[in-house]
């Protein structure tokens, strides 16, 4: 039987929740603490008690509407919680290092590539300096070739790789990922998560990633949440060697188990 095989048994059979302690050596990036987030009357998010640590990659999986995006704009300083507590490193809650990517690259359409990529320094360089910094950026996401073209030239694919350039160029701690590849086709997608774990590995940022595709979750990320009604129902260590191949039976395992708690709220 794998590690694999062991944590995601482990997590099942305590569902609907065990902690396993996780690597408690590196410090906490951000730690949730009985965070509730309700709009008017609608109860959102509930208890939710979450601690991750600097380098983590986190996905968080759950059925539309439960919850998922206003987790990332909590995280992300966009809203604030209703109840409870949200804490970034060494206790302070501070969402400077934090920066958000969403499923649309909301790219600005009269601004070249390389100056939507400098948007991403507002307040910490300008000038030649907010350049250099754009380009070097863009050359890690293979479009330094196209940093002089308007937005509107670009293929999906390549306009979420701007965006992705613009969000990483201040060198965030945190990467909030909310569907960022959501609009992409099959192939597109796959080379945009090859890129995302290849500079998440050399940058070293936090990443949570925020996705419906249970494939994408357990080939990216080193552990996964699943939320279902406001809830965080299933915490699933996925200690996988990397780069992950698709398809393989141990990953096709960890997405049956997950799914299994999505649509039956229990293991098979
Ligand atoms: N600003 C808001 N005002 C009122 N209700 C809101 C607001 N933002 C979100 N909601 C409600 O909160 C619930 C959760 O929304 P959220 O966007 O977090 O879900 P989600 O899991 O990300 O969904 P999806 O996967 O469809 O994007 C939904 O019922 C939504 O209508």
């Amino acid at each position: 039987m794998t590690a694999a095989t062991i944590t995601a048994r482990r997590a099942f059979k305590s569902v609907p929740l065990e902690r396993a302690p996780r690597r408690p050596q590196t410090p906490v990036a951000f730690s949730f603490r009985n965070v509730g987030k309700k709009f008017g009357d609608k109860t959102v998010l509930e208890g939710i008690d979450l601690e991750v640590r600097e380098g983590q990659f986190l996905a968080v999986i759950g059925k539309s509407g439960c919850g998922k995006s206003t987790l990332l704009r909590l995280l992300a300083g966009l809203d604030r919680p209703t109840s409870g507590q949200l804490a970034h490193d060494a206790g302070k809650t501070d969402h400077s290092r934090t920066r958000i990517m969403f499923q649309e690259p909301r790219l600005l359409p009269w601004a070249r590539v390389v100056d939507n990529v400098a948007v991403g320094l507002t307040g910490i360089a300008k000038g030649r300096q907010a350049r250099d910094r754009s380009l070097e950026i863009l050359r890690e996401v293979g479009l330094a070739d196209r940093a002089g073209e308007w937005p509107s030239v670009l293929s999906g694919g390549q306009k979420q790789r701007v965006a992705l350039a613009r969000a990483l160029v201040g060198q965030p701690l945190i990467l909030a990922l909310d569907e960022p590849l959501g609009a992409l086709d099959a192939l597109t997608r796959i080379e945009m998560q090859q890129l995302l774990e290849r500079i998440w590995l050399s940058q070293k940022f936090t990443a949570v990633l925020v996705t419906h595709d249970v494939a994408e979750a357990v080939a990216l990320a080193d552990r996964v949440v699943v939320i279902d009604e406001g809830r965080i129902v299933l915490d699933l260590d996925i200690p996988l060697p990397r780069p992950r191949r698709h398809g393989t039976s141990e990953l096709a395992r960890l997405e049956g188990l997950i799914l299994d708690r999505l649509f039956n709220g229990e293991a098979r």
